[in-house]
């Protein structure tokens, strides 16, 4: 089984969240690499060497989703992924109420548009990862690689 991490940072709590998951992935015995999401085109992700995606971002400025990730997101518009299972899960801030986290919304909704197969809800940590949360995205982890075998 392959899986493919693609993750966006300023201040590094994604990258802790990204971390995670493939420290999950590896001892699920998974192989799995960590991608910078500015340099991933989703219409190179191919569904005979990837079994699941996970798209890690931060959210911005009223609920955005990061900036190095617009050509990603808006090439899931025109990019057949059926076949390939998607998760999202990411660190926002709940200082910002309603807009905590919601980039995990914008892209769950996003993929589902590319026809990929939703693996598990998204976890929406709050900044770094404490043990609770870290348990949280080792069951999402876990999940998505349930979702490959169902
Ligand atoms: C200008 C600015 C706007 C932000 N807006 C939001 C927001 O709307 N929703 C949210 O959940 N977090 C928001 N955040 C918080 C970041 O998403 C949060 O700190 C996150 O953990 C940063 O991830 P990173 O360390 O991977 O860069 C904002 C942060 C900054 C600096």
């Amino acid at each position: 089984m392959k899986a493919r991490v693609f993750y966006a940072t300023i201040t590094g709590n994604n990258e802790d969240v990204a971390d995670v998951i493939i420290d999950t992935f590896e001892s699920e015995g998974v192989e799995v690499t960590k991608e910078d999401i500015q340099m991933v085109d989703p219409h190179d992700i191919s569904a005979d060497e990837t079994d699941i995606v996970v798209v890690v971002p931060y959210t911005f400025d009223k609920g955005t989703v990061p900036d190095e990730s617009l050509d990603f997101f808006e090439d899931l518009e025109d990019t057949d992924l059926s076949g390939i299972v998607y998760g999202v899960s990411g660190s926002g801030d709940d200082f910002y109420g309603k807009d905590f986290a919601v980039a995990i919304d914008k892209f769950e909704a996003q993929f589902e548009k590319s026809g990929a197969t939703k693996g598990a809800d998204g976890v929406k940590v709050n900044l770094s990862p404490d043990v609770e949360a870290t348990e949280e995205l080792q069951a999402f982890t876990k999940a998505l690689i349930a979702k490959v075998n169902a």
